[in-house]
């Protein structure tokens, strides 16, 4: 690309308009950046109240939500780029100036933005929420970027590929180094499939919408406009257009939940056992979509569901997903319940959501390392607890929308070793359906193999007391 010029209308040729312009999808997509800098905020959330406030719909709405949740996801690298344009680094740069940029860089090398509108939005962004002085600098950087592509920026500023092949993934695709190399080794692929998995992180995903048998059917989400799922018989796509706005949605009959969350769920009631089959509990169950399912599954096969959650607020919410279910707020490693009473039991453990990095942009920021090693403990204690709570003969589901190998294959096997009287069932075996879940036992989700959520899931059954 070349270097931009005063009359071929490359951005840095022109000067800062007299008036900066106010655009209000990149204020709203920069106000987003900012209420997850400074307050913490989850930006699919936050979104649609931003844009709801701004009266945003449509294109601009489309168009502030792809730049802020494209920069969040993007920013590793962009930094890098900045860093490679600037005589401060980064974490020198004042947080509300370096967002902005990171918006510009986003537009510049990830969007059909022509260069000349992401360079002026982003300089008049700046000398409105920033300063005049700040406009300069976001210019005078931009102008730099702006000299070459996406590409041509990796290839600078990413560690070489030989030598480093992790570090050069991480910045290539954007990614923190140590969930790289966590995902290099739960794909257990060269560095091919770890980059199709990273690259897969970084697109958006196609809402997924759930039928709850008896409540409402696939076919009235596809005359609402929806394509029929890939594997779920319970399962449609929504390819644009507002969840909400479909009525069996908006009146509670189906929800949106992701394929793989409800092959997960649907795998624990296939699994064939000897004597009653009466009893379930979910004992993670909130917010309450696989309760939603299993609930659904529960009336129609006259079973009965006890969905449980330590927090009062995330059982309020199981209460509004189920129909029958009872619901109650409690320690799944304290149990309310006595031993051995279900017949099915379902431990969806809270997880460092490694497996659903698509859906939220901010989340590969925000963990580090120290949380597997801190949820390591509690995830132990709760399968443990939900092979007491299951009866002889019964099955369990330890399930985890993460694929981090200490929270997948390390929790189960160390609970197995320890619980003793528990036979490890061949999951990939209960969902036939779907191709390329690996070798067995356990069965593991991707989203560039199979468009879902990286979601584990491991069966187990319990033959004695141990
Ligand atoms: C991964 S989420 C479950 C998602 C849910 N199954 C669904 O499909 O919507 C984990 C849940 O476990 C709950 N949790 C955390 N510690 C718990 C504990 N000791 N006992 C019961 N629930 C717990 C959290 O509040 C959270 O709602």
């Amino acid at each position: 690309m070349a270097p931009p010029t005063r009359r071929g209308g490359r951005p840095g040729g022109r000067r800062p308009r007299a008036t900066p312009v106010r655009d209000e999808a990149r204020n709203a997509a920069y106000d987003l950046l900012r209420a997850v800098d400074e307050r913490d905020a989850y930006a699919n959330l936050l979104m649609p109240t931003l844009l709801r406030e701004r009266g945003l719909s449509g294109r601009d709405a489309a168009l502030a939500t792809e730049l802020a949740y494209g920069t969040l996801r993007g920013l590793g690298t962009y930094d890098e780029i900045v860093a490679a344009c600037s005589d401060r680094p980064p974490e020198d740069i004042d947080p509300p100036l370096l967002d902005a940029i990171r918006l510009g860089v986003h537009q510049l090398l990830k969007t059909r933005v022509p260069p000349h509108a992401a360079v002026s939005a982003t300089v008049d962004l700046v000398r409105l929420r920033v300063g005049t002085g700040a406009s300069r600098f976001a210019n005078a950087i931009l102008r730099k970027v702006a000299t070459r592509d996406f590409d041509a920026w990796v290839a600078i500023v990413a560690p070489d590929a030989e030598q480093d092949p992790v570090g050069h993934l991480a910045v290539a695709y954007s990614h923190p180094r140590w969930i790289t190399s966590a995902l290099r080794d739960a794909v257990g692929g060269g560095t091919g499939e770890t980059a199709a998995l990273l690259a897969a992180d970084n697109e958006r995903p196609v809402v997924t919408l759930v039928a709850w048998p008896g409540r409402s059917t696939v076919g009235e989400l596809l005359d609402a406009g929806a394509v029929a799922g890939r594997y779920s018989p319970y399962a449609a796509y929504l390819p644009e257009g507002d969840p909400g706005a479909i009525e069996a949605v908006a009146q509670g009959r189906a929800a949106v939940q992701d394929e793989a969350s409800q092959l997960v769920a649907l795998a624990l009631t296939r699994v064939p056992i000897d004597g009653p089959d009466d009893l379930w509990l979910d004992m993670c169950a909130g917010p309450g979509g696989k309760a939603g399912l299993l609930d659904a599954l529960a009336v129609q096969n006259d079973r009965r569901l006890l969905a449980a959650d330590q927090r009062f607020h995330r059982a309020r919410l199981v209460w509004r997903a189920t129909r029958r279910a009872g619901v109650i707020t409690a320690d799944g490693t304290a149990p309310a319940w006595r031993e051995g009473v279900f017949d099915r039991v379902l431990v969806d453990a809270p997880c460092t959501g490694l497996g659903a990095l698509r859906r939220r942009p901010e989340a590969r920021w925000r963990r580090s390392a120290d949380s597997v090693r801190e949820l390591g403990g509690l995830q132990r204690r709760l399968l443990g607890s939900a092979l007491d709570a299951v009866r002889p003969g019964g099955v369990v589901a330890y399930v985890t929308c993460s694929p981090h190998l200490a929270e997948t294959q390390a929790v189960v096997g160390d609970v197995v070793k320890r619980h003793g009287g528990v036979e490890v069932l061949d999951a990939p075996a209960f969902l036939r359906e779907v191709d390329d879940l690996g070798e067995g036992p356990y069965a593991q989700f991707w989203p560039h193999r199979h468009h879902t959520d990286a979601m584990f899931l491991a069966l187990l059954r319990r033959h004695s007391t141990g």
